[in-house]
């Protein structure tokens, strides 16, 4: 390998008992693709985090262009030329693109505007500088994201799970994108859990399990068995079996539903139908922001019909279209949303009390009390059997990695027993090993009799798990087609609206 652009020698990062990192050397080499990959809680977050000046090490040493330097800040990180996009964009709705750019870019409105125009014209990363934000898909606002990182002229760029927020026809360009800027002389650092895209972009992967290197391949000598291997240290799970079971009554009805939500900027929903039995996966496919958010709000009860029209969902034989989510749950209803943090869980309370949040009705409230002992109980039996790689039941929820916490949440909502589970995204962020579980959780709850209602942009994964599949366009959803019988081409011309199949 050519000297390398960044190295990193025993970098070490512990937070509390949790070791993040131990002793991580990584060289990081000029004009390539980087891959990092690691199961949930490996530590990718964290190597990150120190990279780009948002943590301090414990130990190690950092050398750029071989000399050694101290990253203290995000801004130390970016004067070396080290940018990196997050996951969560940071734009603010309102404003255009240029005015975007302009809050951390210095320059006149005019110059910026061309400088967005050329580097999109020379990356594939084509925008409008003066669309307003919100209008944007969220391929559009991924590609102003990283013009501004490159807008600081950066040799290293790191992209935590660029395509995990992707519509499938938009990750393509975005690997353009990164090839040209390699070739351009950027080296790109790229954390992602589909070792598909792995084995497509990458020149190099760096395998982490619990907070140590364990690997350090060319991902295109290796296939995707091998490389799940190094990152989970066993064999995948064999494939799933769903069983014949014959659906039973039906636990949610959606009849003609229309909704014009009050965000100015959500999706309005046109005559909305679905009817979802006992012992049935139903999947919602799309791409995100065609009003998924806004019916899952209308499912789960956080927005509400007038009570004139609450049979309009009907869950578990009544009108439910007036109840908040409480009622709702009450029911035997369960729901795990997409925000993990803020929606899924409190961050800054611990796993126990979010048990409690939804599973208080589980004998954890006597006499107006708490019972602690049940609440711990509980929270430890979800981690267990959701293999939530945590210190345990009092960690905060903010502390988990991402795919943890999606982990812990799914638990508690299963544990729950619930009739009727509604899951958008289900492993949204998790790794290969963990994500194959709860797919197999989802198939054991449907074949023992609940209703599964499953929202998620991974049709791969749909087609795992769903007995039926409706796609969402545009406020509008499709006829119901069967998953056994309709090709994955169908489902992707419903998801841009042009219908090749008849409904
Ligand atoms: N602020 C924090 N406080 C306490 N523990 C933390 C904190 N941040 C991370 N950890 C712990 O450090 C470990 C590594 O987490 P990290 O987020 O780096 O993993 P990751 O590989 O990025 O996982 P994922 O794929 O789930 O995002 C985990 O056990 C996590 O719980």
């Amino acid at each position: 390998m050519s000297a390398p652009l960044l190295s990193l020698r025993g970098m070490t990062k512990g937070y509390g008992p949790v070791k993040a990192n131990q002793a991580i050397d990584l060289d990081v080499a000029p004009n390539s693709i980087h891959a990092i990959l690691g199961e949930n809680g490996a530590g990718k977050s964290t190597l990150m985090k120190l990279i780009y000046g948002v943590e301090a090490p414990d130990a190690g040493e950092v050398f750029w262009n071989g000399a050694p330097v101290q990253l203290h800040s995000p801004g130390e990180a970016r004067r070396l030329g080290i940018g990196m996009v997050f996951q969560h964009f940071s734009l603010f709705e309102t404003l255009t693109v240029v005015e975007n750019i302009s809050l951390i870019v210095p320059g006149k409105k005019a110059a910026l505007a061309t400088r967005i125009r050329d580097l999109g014209r020379d990356f594939g990363l084509e925008v409008d500088p003066f669309a307003e934000v919100h209008a944007l898909s969220v391929g559009e606002l991924q590609r102003v994201e990283i013009i501004r990182c490159l807008m600081t002229e950066p040799r290293l760029l790191i992209l935590d799970e660029p395509t995990s927020v992707l519509p499938p026809q938009a990750v393509g360009l975005l690997f353009d994108t990164l090839r040209r800027l390699r070739d351009s002389g950027v080296s790109i650092l790229f954390i992602s859990h589909k070792l598909d895209e792995i084995q497509a972009i990458c020149d190099r992967a760096t395998i982490l399990r619990a907070g140590r290197v364990t690997g350090n391949v060319d991902p295109r000598n290796h296939d995707a068995h091998d490389l799940a291997r190094m990152m989970i240290g066993r064999d995948m799970p064999p494939p799933l079996h769903p069983a014949q079971v014959t659906p039973g009554e039906v636990r949610l009805e959606l009849s003609g539903l229309d909704h014009q939500p009050d965000d100015p900027f959500g999706v309005a929903l046109h005559g909305i139908s679905l009817s979802l039995r006992a012992g049935e996966v139903l999947g919602i496919a799309g791409i995100s922001g065609n009003g998924q958010a806004e019916l899952s709000r209308l499912i789960s009860g956080e927005a509400r019909l007038p009570r004139s029209r609450r049979d309009e969902i009907r869950m578990l034989g009544q009108g439910v279209g007036h109840m908040d989510p409480g009622a709702r749950r009450a029911l035997g209803f369960a729901f795990v949303p997409e925000e993990r943090l803020g929606r899924g869980a409190v961050p800054e309370m611990t796993l126990s009390d979010n048990s409690l949040l939804t599973a208080h009705r589980l004998g954890m409230l006597r006499h107006g009390f708490i019972d602690r002992g049940r609440e711990a109980e509980f929270t430890a039996a979800c981690i267990r059997d959701f293999d939530v790689r945590t210190p345990g039941p009092d960690a905060e929820a903010g502390s988990l990695s991402g795919g943890n916490l999606q982990k812990f949440i799914m638990g508690r909502e299963i544990s729950l027993g619930p009739k009727l589970l509604f899951v958008a995204q289900p492993t949204w962020g998790v790794d290969v090993g963990a994500a194959a579980a709860i797919r197999q959780r989802l198939i054991d709850l449907r074949n023992d009799g609940v209703a599964v209602l499953i929202i998620s942009e991974e049709l791969e994964e749909l087609f795992e798990v769903c007995d039926r599949i409706q796609v969402m366009h545009k406020g509008r959803l499709s006829a119901s087609l069967d998953a056994r019988i309709t090709r994955a081409e169908d489902v992707g011309r419903l998801m841009i609206g042009s219908d090749g199949v008849a409904a």
